[in-house]
């Protein structure tokens, strides 16, 4: 059975990136899928949006909607201060396996907890059965028709506090526009466009930051 991209991509890393550095399975990551196969990581101009919101945010309690490989995973958990942890939300079991191995290689596995299952499933179990409290920071880059029912969620849940930091990928592309007028038209989001380019590409795309007001 032939494999699948994203286990050429984890073989990739495995056989060229340095175990337990962090950085370097990002570049082996970014150095494959621009030059052998595209696949759809956040990548590393867009990461650099995402390295600020999360220094910017320092969150103890950070939540991943949309695991794919674990690149953001890596990318997020690197900067996190001892203790903080990230959760990851992933329903594909390949690409969880995939990501589980790309995590542990990085050595950011205790930093991070990977949730298999849909994110509608997960979101309302995370207080009682993960113990969050509300969540500091939010990274959504999931099926782009999930963001605003999963924002919606998270507020219903309590999951958010005055100041909790949404970040969401490819607003532009392959774009999120239910997304984006609903934060923007919101009263309890005070929100931030970035532009930028789609992953490995030289297409438009742009992050939005929405903070949650209370
Ligand atoms: N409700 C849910 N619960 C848990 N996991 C879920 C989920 N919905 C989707 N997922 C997972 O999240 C990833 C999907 C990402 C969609 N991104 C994309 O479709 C995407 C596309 C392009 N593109 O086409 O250029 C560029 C990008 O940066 C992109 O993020 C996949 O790993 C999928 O299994
Ligand atoms: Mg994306």
């Amino acid at each position: 059975m032939n494999q699948s991209k994203e286990q050429r991509i984890l073989n990739f890393v495995l056989q060229n990136a340095v175990r337990g550095d962090p950085c370097s399975v990002l570049d082996t990551i970014d150095k494959y899928c621009s030059q052998k196969e595209w696949a759809m990581n956040v990548g590393d101009e867009k990461g650099k949006i995402l390295d600020k919101t999360v220094e910017e945010a320092n969150p103890s309690v950070a939540l991943e909607l949309g695991t794919y490989c674990g690149y953001s995973a890596v990318r997020i958990s690197r900067l996190l201060k001892a203790g903080a942890r990230l959760l990851t939300v992933e329903f594909n079991p390949e690409f969880a396996a995939i990501a589980k191995q790309m995590i542990e290689f990085a050595g950011v596995q205790d930093k991070v907890k990977l949730l298999e299952g849909p994110s509608e499933e997960i979101i309302p179990q995370l207080k009682k059965k993960y113990e969050v409290d509300t969540l500091d920071f939010v990274f959504l880059d999931h099926w782009k028709d999930r963001y605003t029912p999963d924002t919606i969620l998270l507020q219903e849940c309590n999951l958010l506090r005055k100041g909790s930091v949404l970040l969401a990928d490819n607003v532009i592309f392959p774009g999120a526009p239910d997304f984006l007028n609903y934060v923007r038209k919101s009263p309890h989001f005070q929100c931030t466009n970035y532009p930028s380019h789609l992953e490995y590409m030289q297409v438009e795309d742009a992050m939005e930051k929405a903070v949650f007001l209370g």
